[in-house]
């Protein structure tokens, strides 16, 4: 679902990002890991053509779509429905004077889906949201509602790929821990393939196949989530797991 060869993203000339070898196939969950300002969310931005000002070099495909030549026509097509972004702070993305019901009838109506009622209240129930919830503003649900929402606006849209940027910073521990069993189920179940960027490296050793270090733009580690957290090879990767409370 990502196949990402030699990717480099620089600004102003500086490079960022560098990573020679990234791959999520369906049903896979791979975590991108290092502290603030290593490249993360670059890396993340880049698989969809979403990094602005910068100069991206290398391969990237994305759903059988190679993004760095895809028309803007393919490239919508791709990030409105089968690859899906979702934010650290979702609301922030979500239009202030239109009720979650309403934002999600016209994506899907977008899209050539199902746009019914019953079918919205399907999609949120699937991440265990009350469906009364189509009737709030974005304000009036919290961190973690609008990033489940966000997640079932996705799956209503046929996502194969989550791209999820700290998907859980915005919440509690309890509904942490409710997120990530959902997406874990809904990897499980609907093959989903998940790449994830986080700080939380608990979090990650209990959702990824696989993890990717990254120190200064540069992946300095990677390999199966279980090796690399059991034995990690890279003094950074140690510091890390050292910094785990
Ligand atoms: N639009 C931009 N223009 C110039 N430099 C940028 C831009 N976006 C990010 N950078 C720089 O790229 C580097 C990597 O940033 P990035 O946001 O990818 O890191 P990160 O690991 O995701 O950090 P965090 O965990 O804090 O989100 C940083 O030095 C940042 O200042």
């Amino acid at each position: 679902m990502i196949e990402v060869r030699e990717l480099r993203v620089r600004y102003g000339g500086r490079l960022v990002a560098d990573v020679p070898e990234l791959d999520v196939g369906p049903g896979e969950c791979v975590a991108i890991v290092g502290e603030s300002g290593s490249g993360k969310s670059t890396t993340l931005l880049s698989l969809l053509g979403l990094t602005e000002n910068a100069e991206v070099s290398g391969e990237i495909r994305v759903c059988g779509v190679d993004v760095r030549t895809a028309s803007p026509r393919a490239l919508r097509g791709l990030r409105g429905a089968r690859a899906a972004l979702v934010m650290q702070s979702p609301q922030a993305a979500l239009s202030p004077a239109t009720r979650l019901g309403v934002l999600m009838r016209r994506a899907l109506k977008l899209h050539g889906r199902d746009a019914g009622e019953q079918a919205m209240a399907r999609a949120v129930a699937a991440v265990m949201l009350d469906p009364e919830i189509l009737r709030r503003y974005p304000h009036e649900v919290s961190g973690g509602q609008a990033q489940r929402f966000a997640i079932a606006l996705a799956l209503a849209l046929g996502a194969e790929v989550i791209l999820a940027d700290e998907p859980t910073s915005a919440l509690d521990v309890t509904v942490q821990a409710e997120v990530v069993a959902l997406l874990c189920r809904l990897r499980a179940e609907r093959g989903l393939a998940l790449l994830l960027v986080s700080h939380d490296l608990a979090l990650v050793s209990t959702i990824a196949d696989r993890v990717l270090v990254m120190k200064d733009g540069a992946v300095v580690e990677s390999g199966p989530a279980a090796t690399v957290l059991a034995e990690p090879a890279h003094p950074y990767t140690r510091e890390l797991l050292e910094a785990l409370p």
